[in-house]
């Protein structure tokens, strides 16, 4: 077996493990053989853009050498495939392919597939076994905790559930093929962690992100290993976001008001990037942190290489009604996670709409 770290996360549904390293994909099949007791045969979901390369192929030789009788699907890369029409094409594939309760789902690919192939495993024959295999940085962050779910029009992930994974199995060689763009966009999930839980994790992002932005591996996995812990920690101790898990969601108000209202034009972490600048910047304006976290933050989103302003095109009234209909709202009121200091935040679940709405206008004008 290859070197590597190991993770270790307490869900309800069966503690699972996180291995993070190399040469991870050709172990696919055995380390799923151990875990998914009595497996009888697997829908390998993949991510359109992974056949250029081999990783697929490797996975699903891994599957059929453990004597797993194993189907490939494609999917279209892109946002747009976190659709009920997509899981549509799913369950007619599961069917297909003979898929029983005692079969298991495999995610290839970024966070979309991740979300929709695990959706799709949460409700085939109510719910069979799920395994991820994160492709992207960003899905450091999706590929662990359990939360799939597909998009509506009016909002993301507003149709899922929670369906942990037997197993998350991280090849970050397949990291050496993302695009400098995607990189960038997996960099804003690792900043909200250091923002949320950990001031030395954000120093050492401070410290190294010329590094990670350049794509060195040795950085990148140290780099996961601490990020994927920071997710691991929350999601133990708060599996269905009763309380902390909330916090995951600093950002996440306005990233998914900006995703929702032109699916595709950001990648997820940019929408979080600048979700997390407007989100400060109402915590400044509560008086809930001073001006040196929103500049340590801009300071080193700038250095990540990713996106702080809200092109002009979006209008703040939608941006706002888009927000009302957020998983943390209740009563449509508009819910917040704001940094009080780095490494620290708190849920403020009704923030008066004239703030929210200053906020979003100074990120605008900054253009
Ligand atoms: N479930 C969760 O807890 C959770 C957490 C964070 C984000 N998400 C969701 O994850 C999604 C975003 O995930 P993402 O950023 O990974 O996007 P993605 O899955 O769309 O992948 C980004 C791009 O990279 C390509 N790609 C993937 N792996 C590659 C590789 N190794 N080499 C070359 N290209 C590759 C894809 O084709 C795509 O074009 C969003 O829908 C977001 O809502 C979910
Ligand atoms: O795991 C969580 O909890 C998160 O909030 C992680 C987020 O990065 C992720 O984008 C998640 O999908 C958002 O959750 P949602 O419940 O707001 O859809
Ligand atoms: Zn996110």
């Amino acid at each position: 077996m290859s070197a590597h770290h190991t993770l270790y996360v307490q869900s309800t549904g069966g503690d699972y493990e996180v291995h993070i390293g190399r040469q991870l994909l050709a172990e696919v099949g055995k380390r799923v053989q151990a875990v998914c007791k009595d497996v009888t045969s697997a829908l390998l979901v993949v991510d359109e853009s992974l056949l250029a390369f081999s990783y697929a192929d490797t996975v699903e030789a891994s599957l059929k050498a453990g004597g797993m009788p194993t189907v490939r699907t494609v999917v279209a890369r892109g946002e747009a495939s976190k659709s009920l029409a997509t899981a549509d094409t799913l369950y007619t594939r599961c069917v297909e392919a003979g898929l029983d309760r005692k079969s298991v789902v495999l995610a290839l690919g970024g966070g979309v597939v991740g979300d929709l192939a695990g959706f799709v495993a949460a409700t085939y024959m109510r719910g069979v076994r799920f395994v991820q295999i994160p492709t992207t940085l960003l899905a450091h962050d999706a590929s662990i905790g359990g939360k799939v779910a597909i998009n509506l029009p009016q909002g993301k992930n507003l149709v899922g559930a929670f369906h942990p994974p037997c197993i998350v199995l991280y090849d970050v060689e397949t990291l050496r093929t993302l695009p400098a763009r995607e990189r960038s966009s997996g960099l804003a999930e690792a900043i909200k962690h250091g923002v949320i839980w950990s001031e030395s994790f954000f120093s050492w992002l401070e410290e190294h992100m010329d590094s990670l932005v350049d794509g060195d591996l040795d950085a990148t996995e140290e780099m996961l290993f601490t990020s994927c812990a920071i997710k691991a920690e929350i999601v133990s101790k708060d599996e269905t976001e009763q309380g902390v898990r909330a916090f995951l969601n600093f950002g996440h108000t306005v990233a998914h008001a900006i995703e929702a209202l032109a699916y595709g034009q950001f990648a997820h972490g940019e929408a979080v990037a600048i979700g997390m600048m407007t989100e400060c910047l109402i915590s400044v304006s509560l008086g809930r942190c001073d001006e040196t976290v929103l500049h340590r933050l801009r300071t080193l989103l700038k250095a990540a290489h990713l996106p702080q302003h809200i092109p002009p095109s979006f209008d703040v009234d939608a941006l706002i009604a888009a927000m009302r209909r957020d998983k943390k709202a209740t009563r449509q009121q508009l819910a917040f996670v704001l940094p009080t200091r780095i490494g620290n935040v708190e849920l403020y679940p009704d923030v008066e709409e004239t703030r929210v709405a200053t906020a979003l206008r100074a990120r605008r004008l900054t253009q």
